[in-house]
Order: structure tokens, then C-alpha cells, then sequence
């Protein structure tokens, strides 16, 4: 990365945008180098507007960190929503970059691009072997195409536009959301109101069998940076042309139930915990094999129990309780 590069990070006001904009401030890029639009100012699903910022801001690199995300029952009831919004940012955000001479790119993916009995710990070759999770199937669709558009545009143009696939992510900036968030901040703020309310007790749902690999958002952040800036050479030794996205996971895995006992005693509730096994579980398990991006020097750093810390104490600066 040249030490001028013009650097424009789409969502930055988002959990992972905003920790990419944190660590490429610590690594000593300067402000006026991150070029950043607000959703309001710049709607990606709008190709001209898209079109006409690259034109005028004509970054160097990208990272497309800007997505419509939400958890489990978000994904559930608005699948149209999740596919295309996902779909035309992706397809505006690359499109525009290509025609604007952006020689890289990074996209982000997701754990649920892989199907949904993939065999565990999941390896990037187990991409479209299966039959996807019915939870999550129209955004993962809309992640597996934005792989496939940065590989096509590689392979027909010449561009190097990397996808990483982030597991269940966590941390300051979450959304926390009562009904559209991540299981973390759903229970981060539901135990923190049991708690000060004196609530009997905490309902958990699903079945609190099924398993999650949960990654610090400023771990992945850290995971970002690093294969944008991986050596041209290294990096596509690594991948191959059509097989190019890289997993990005903590390493380990835990229950549901494990993760809402764990949460029990950061937030310090005494009640029960409950079950409603008629909520959706999604996949059982869906634990990466991040062998490969271990092999090229990075790994994470924030253990669950720290990175629950953090994001309890940011969600209650967030809400002024803190
Ligand atoms: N969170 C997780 O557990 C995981 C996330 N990922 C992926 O990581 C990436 C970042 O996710 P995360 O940070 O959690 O998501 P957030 O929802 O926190 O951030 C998404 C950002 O995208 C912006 N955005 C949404 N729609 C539009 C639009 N039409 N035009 C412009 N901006 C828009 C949002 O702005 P605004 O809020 O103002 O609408 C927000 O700033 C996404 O690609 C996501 O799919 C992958 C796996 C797990
Ligand atoms: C991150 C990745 O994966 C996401 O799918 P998911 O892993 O199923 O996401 P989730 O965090 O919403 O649920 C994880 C587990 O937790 C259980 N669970 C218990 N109680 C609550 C609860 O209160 N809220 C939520 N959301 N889940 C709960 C829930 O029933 C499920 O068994 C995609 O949406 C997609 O966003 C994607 O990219």
C-alpha cells in the first residue's frame, strides 16, 4: 500500500467498518488518506450515485464492509430484503470499482456461504457442495455472488478484488437490535435488563444445542487489513482463480447454552435460564477451518470472555448506563 493510498471503507459506521477505520488509523493511515460515506449520503444500492462518487473520489483500494445484516429471525422475515440489498451493493460497489481503475478490493462474505451440513470444521473447498441453511439461503446467496463477481472481474480483467469469510462476529458497534440483532447482543441486553428489572428469568431461543464460533469485531478488523496488504505474490499462491475466498474464524466453538451461561456471568444475572424451542436453531454447527489464513501469520487475539467484556461495557457506553 503506498503510504498516499486514498482508502475508501463503505459501512465504516458499521460494527466491522468502523473497527477497520480503527485499525487503519492505528497503523498510521492518515484521516484525510479514509474516504467515507455515510448511508445517508450514498445509498449503495443506487448505481448511478455509486457510479458517480468512485468517479469523483476514485480511491485506491476498498473495503466493502457495507452490507444489510441481521441475525437469524432478521434473515428469516425479510428474505428479499437481505438478497437484494446485498446483491446491488455488491454488484454497484465492484462494478464502479472496476470502471474507476480500483486495482483492490476486499469483500466481506460470510460463515453462511458454506451448506448447511458441510462437514466440521468447514474448508474453504466446501463452498457450494450442498444445500445452504433455509434461515439465512437469499443472503448467502448474495454473499456467494459477491465472491464469484471479485473473481470474475480478476479473471477477465485483471483486478484483485480479495473475500475473506468472517464467522459470527461481536463487539463494539453491534447492532443491538430486540428482535433483528446476532445472539451476543440479543442476550448481552436482554440479561442486562433481566438484571435490572429482577426478571425470574431469561428466555434463550431455540434449543441452545446448536454451536457458534464467535470472533472479536477488532480480530477481524486485524484479519482485514492484513490480506488486503498480503504480498500480491503470496496471496495468489495461496488461492486459486475460482476457489479464492479465504475463512476467518476464532479457531473454537461453544453451545448456545454454553454462550448464554458465559453472558450470565459478565452482565452478573441470578435468574434462570429458559428455552423456546419454537424459535428457529439454524445449521447445528458451523465452525471454519481457518488453517490457511493461520498458515500465512495471522490469528486472533480476543478470547470470548474478554471480547463479552468489552462489548458489555460498550453496549452500556452506547446506551449512557456506563
Ligand atoms: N456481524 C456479523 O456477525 C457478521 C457480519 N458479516 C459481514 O461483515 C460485514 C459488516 O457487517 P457488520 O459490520 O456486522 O454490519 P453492520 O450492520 O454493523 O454495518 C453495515 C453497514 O452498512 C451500511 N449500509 C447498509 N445498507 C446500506 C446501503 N444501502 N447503502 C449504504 N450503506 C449501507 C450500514 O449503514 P446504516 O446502518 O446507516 O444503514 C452500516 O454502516 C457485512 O458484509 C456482513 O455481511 C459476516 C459474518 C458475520
Ligand atoms: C453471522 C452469520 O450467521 C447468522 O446466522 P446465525 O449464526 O444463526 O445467527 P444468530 O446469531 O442470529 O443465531 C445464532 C444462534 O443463537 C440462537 N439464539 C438464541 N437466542 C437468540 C436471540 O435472542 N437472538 C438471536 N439472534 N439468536 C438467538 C439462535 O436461535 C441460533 O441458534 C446469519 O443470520 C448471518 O447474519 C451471518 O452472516
Amino acid at each position: 500500500m503506498q503510504s498516499d493510498s486514498r482508502i475508501y471503507v463503505a459501512g465504516h459506521r458499521g460494527m466491522v467498518g468502523s473497527a477497520i477505520v480503527r485499525t487503519l488509523k492505528a497503523q498510521g493511515v492518515p484521516d484525510k488518506n479514509i474516504v467515507t460515506r455515510t448511508h445517508a449520503e450514498l445509498d449503495l444500492t443506487d448505481q448511478r450515485a455509486v457510479g458517480e462518487f468512485f468517479a469523483q473520489e476514485r480511491p485506491d483500494q476498498v473495503y466493502l464492509a457495507a452490507a444489510k445484516v441481521g441475525g437469524i429471525h432478521a434473515n428469516n422475515i425479510y428474505p428479499a430484503d437481505f438478497i437484494y440489498d446485498n446483491m446491488m451493493m455488491q454488484a454497484n460497489v465492484i462494478q464502479a470499482a472496476h470502471r474507476n481503475d480500483v486495482q483492490k478490493l476486499l469483500f466481506l462474505g460470510s460463515s453462511c456461504i458454506y451448506p448447511r451440513m458441510a462437514q466440521q470444521p468447514m474448508r474453504e473447498t466446501a463452498l457450494l457442495t450442498g444445500t445452504l441453511e433455509p434461515t439465512n439461503e437469499p443472503y448467502a446467496i448474495a454473499k456467494i455472488a459477491g465472491i464469484k463477481l471479485c473473481e470474475s472481474y480478476n479473471r477477465q480483467y485483471g483486478r484483485d478484488y480479495r473475500s475473506v469469510m468472517p464467522t459470527n462476529l461481536y463487539g463494539p458497534g453491534d447492532n443491538y437490535h430486540s428482535e433483528n440483532s446476532h445472539v451476543i447482543p440479543a442476550l448481552l441486553r436482554r440479561f442486562h435488563k433481566a438484571k435490572a428489572g429482577n426478571a425470574p428469568e431469561v428466555v434463550i431461543w431455540g434449543t441452545g444445542s446448536p454451536k457458534r464460533e464467535f470472533l472479536f469485531v477488532d480480530d477481524m478488523a486485524a484479519a482485514s487489513v492484513f490480506v488486503m496488504n498480503l504480498d500480491d505474490e503470496v496471496y495468489w499462491n495461496e488461492v486459486q482463480p475460482q476457489l479464492s475466498h479465504i475463512n476467518v474464524g476464532y479457531g473454537e466453538d461453544v453451545t448456545i447454552a454454553e454462550l448464554a451461561q458465559t453472558i450470565v456471568g459478565v452482565v452478573g444475572y441470578a435468574g434462570d435460564v429458559v428455552f423456546d424451542a419454537s424459535k428457529p436453531d439454524g445449521p447445528p454447527r458451523k465452525w471454519m477451518d481457518s488453517g490457511r489464513l493461520n498458515a500465512l501469520g495471522w490469528k486472533p487475539v480476543v478470547a470470548l470472555e474478554e471480547g463479552l467484556r468489552r462489548a458489555y461495557q460498550d453496549m452500556l457506553r452506547a446506551a449512557g448506563y456506563a
